[in-house]
């Protein structure tokens, strides 16, 4: 069987009380197609002999008993498989959630959002499909498929013989649809992918198509990839609508030779005319599971499309990985050692032999032009790649020997894209320590300067801030943000760009945050406005991947480096941010 098939079953295995059950009634149901199928003969014959009037009245009641049985089972079977089918896809959309969340920033920098969004919905929907086609369908057919080949071979062995020799015909074909329906899936699917990303890029960057008047380019695009959609659609539906016709052409033929030899064997005496109807009831009743049994497959080929997606995902390796044997630490002091570290996300080279010191509490700025590979280093830091060369040592562990885990909380990131969630303040905070109580939290907020506009907000830290903190100003989810680090605790802050887009009322609030923030803390702080870092520890410019100078405001200001230069055109016009 095929491992995407199998791998998507195992998923099933919790869940095998469900599936006994359901097996256990679609066996009746199953064998009901058959028992029908057989009483046919013994009725006919009754019937066709006069003699048993009781029949009449018998075979009516027995009908509605059968019937109620029957239904009883087939829902019980439907509810419980479903159930469980329902349920293994839960748990693969839980698997590829929570393994596409750990992955490292490698792996996100090479996928689009809207491209894992698809995969986690429109894949993933199409996976359902097959597994409660696979789980429900597949069983309860082949039961009734072994049920009523028991009765045409009873009935008569020859004629079933007749009949099956077409069965294998039908097989090459459908292998083939099958095959073709699977590919022709997966197109799709990519295709949907790229519908995914044009949502996600549009709604989340809807106010710059408005600004640019970007609307109708955007719905050109939309109607293409849309358009490209159908195109591929259009293939999948004209393999899968191929396959029943084929098949039912080739059983036709198994069917002509069957009425043809079988009325011949009841001219000449050899067969009763009721034996020949309860054969021809068994063999139309049979060609039902079968074509069934066909559409299943051919659900599960483009199921299976959709599942080598799925875990083509979730088996994409990292890059950045934990040790076996990694350490596990409490909170370190804060010294941050870089020696001689070089990196790039390609070939190109983009931090380049750098090396440098921070000791507990100290504060360091990147300064420098853009594209310097300020946030790279920042980021390097955070180990959230790893360095092609040399090594990054926190209170003199080899980041990559620590437990990510571990690592992790010794972190703090205030960032310029004020990351924040559709949920109430409280909770927005509450990021930086799950666990914290409300004290906690409203003790991070006043630290920073946030819990006066709080409590304006018609909620106060109940208030939901909407999606990404739509709700809130620029500064107002910058503190937010300072909050949240505050709450967090860490040892080591990150600073990139905290406050570059604020004006400057705001920005001394947020500034007077970011001291509570810093204090006692090791941190590294990327700025362009150099107003901002003046009193740094050391002050490291960064450019092309180099440094190019380092040290204290006081040493930088008199040479005639980089910085002097920088410093003097920043102040020179009164233009911050010019950099
Ligand atoms: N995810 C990425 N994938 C590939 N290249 C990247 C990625 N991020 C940054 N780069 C490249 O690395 C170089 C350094 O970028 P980085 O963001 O570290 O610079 P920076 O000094 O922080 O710049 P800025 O001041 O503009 O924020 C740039 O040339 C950029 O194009």
């Amino acid at each position: 069987m095929n491992p995407v098939l199998i791998r998507t079953l195992a998923y099933l295995k919790p869940y095998w009380g469900l599936l006994v059950i359901s097996a256990l009634c679609s066996m009746v149901v199953g064998a009901m197609d058959g028992a029908f199928a057989y009483l046919v003969e013994p009725v006919l014959k009754k019937i066709f002999a006069g003699k048993d009037t009781g029949i009449f009245l018998l075979v009516p009641v027995g009908i509605i008993a059968l019937f109620v049985l029957r239904g009883i089972c087939r829902f019980t079977y439907d509810t419980t498989i479903k159930l469980a089918g329902q349920k293994a896809i839960q748990d693969i959309r839980n698997d590829l959630y929570s393994n596409t969340i750990r992955k490292d920033m490698a792996f996100y920098n090479k996928q689009a959002t809207g491209e894992l969004m698809s995969r986690m919905t429109n894949d993933i929907g199409m996976m359902q499909d097959g597994m409660a086609n696979v789980v429900c369908g597949l069983f309860r057919d082949m039961i009734s498929f072994i049920s009523l080949l028991s009765v045409i071979f009873y009935r008569n062995w020859q004629l079933a013989i007749l009949c099956f020799v077409v069965l294998p015909i039908t097989i090459y074909p459908a292998q083939l649809i099958g095959k073709k329906i699977k590919n022709s899936a997966r197109r799709s699917l990519d295709v949907m992918g790229g519908i995914g990303t044009i949502l996600q890029e549009t709604f989340s960057g809807i106010k710059v198509i408005k600004a640019f008047g970007l609307e109708g380019t955007v719905i050109d695009r939309f109607r293409s990839e849309n358009l490209a959609f159908l195109g591929q659609y259009k293939k999948f539906i004209k393999y899968e609508s191929l396959a029943m016709p084929v098949s039912e052409m080739i059983i036709s033929l198994g069917i002509a030779a069957v009425v043809w030899l079988g009325g011949s064997q009841v001219m000449s005496g050899r067969m009763t005319a009721s034996e020949l109807f309860s054969f021809i009831a068994a063999m139309i009743m049979l060609f039902n599971p079968v074509k069934k049994l066909q559409g299943s497959y051919n659900t599960i080929q483009r199921s299976a499309g959709a599942a080598e997606r799925v875990f083509q995902q979730m088996d994409a390796q990292r890059t950045v990985t934990e040790q076996p044997d990694a350490l596990e630490i409490g909170r370190v002091t804060g010294r941050v050692e870089m020696r001689a570290i070089s990196f790039g996300y390609g070939d190109e080279t983009i931090i380049d032999q750098i090396s440098l010191k921070a000791e507990p509490g100290q504060m360091v700025a990147l300064v420098g032009p853009s594209g310097g590979g300020k946030s790279t280093l920042a980021a390097l830091l955070m180990r959230l790649y790893d360095v092609n060369q040399g090594s990054i040592l926190l209170d003199g562990h080899d980041l990559r020997h620590l437990r990510m885990d571990a690592l992790n909380r010794q972190f703090a990131l205030v960032d310029q894209e004020t990351t924040l969630f559709n949920d109430t303040i409280a909770n927005n905070i509450r990021y930086g320590k799950p666990d914290a109580d409300d004290a906690e939290v409203e003790a991070a907020a006043q630290a920073a300067f946030a819990h006066d506009f709080i409590l304006e907000l018609p909620e106060g830290y109940a208030t939901n801030i909407g999606d990404r903190g739509i709700r809130l100003s620029g500064g107002q989810r910058q503190r937010i943000c300072i909050a949240r680090a505050l709450l967090k605790n860490a040892p080591i802050l990150i600073l990139d760009e905290a406050t570059s887009a604020l004006d400057t009322e705001s920005e001394k609030m947020v500034q007077q945050a970011l001291d509570n923030l810093m204090l006692n803390r090791t941190t590294f702080v990327i700025a362009h406005r150099l107003s901002t870092v003046m009193h740094a520890d050391t002050i490291v410019v960064l450019e092309k991947g180099r440094i190019v100078e380092a040290g204290s405001h006081a040493d930088l200001i008199d040479g005639s480096g980089l910085y002097s230069r920088l410093h003097g055109l920043q102040f020179s016009d009164q233009e911050p941010g010019a950099v």
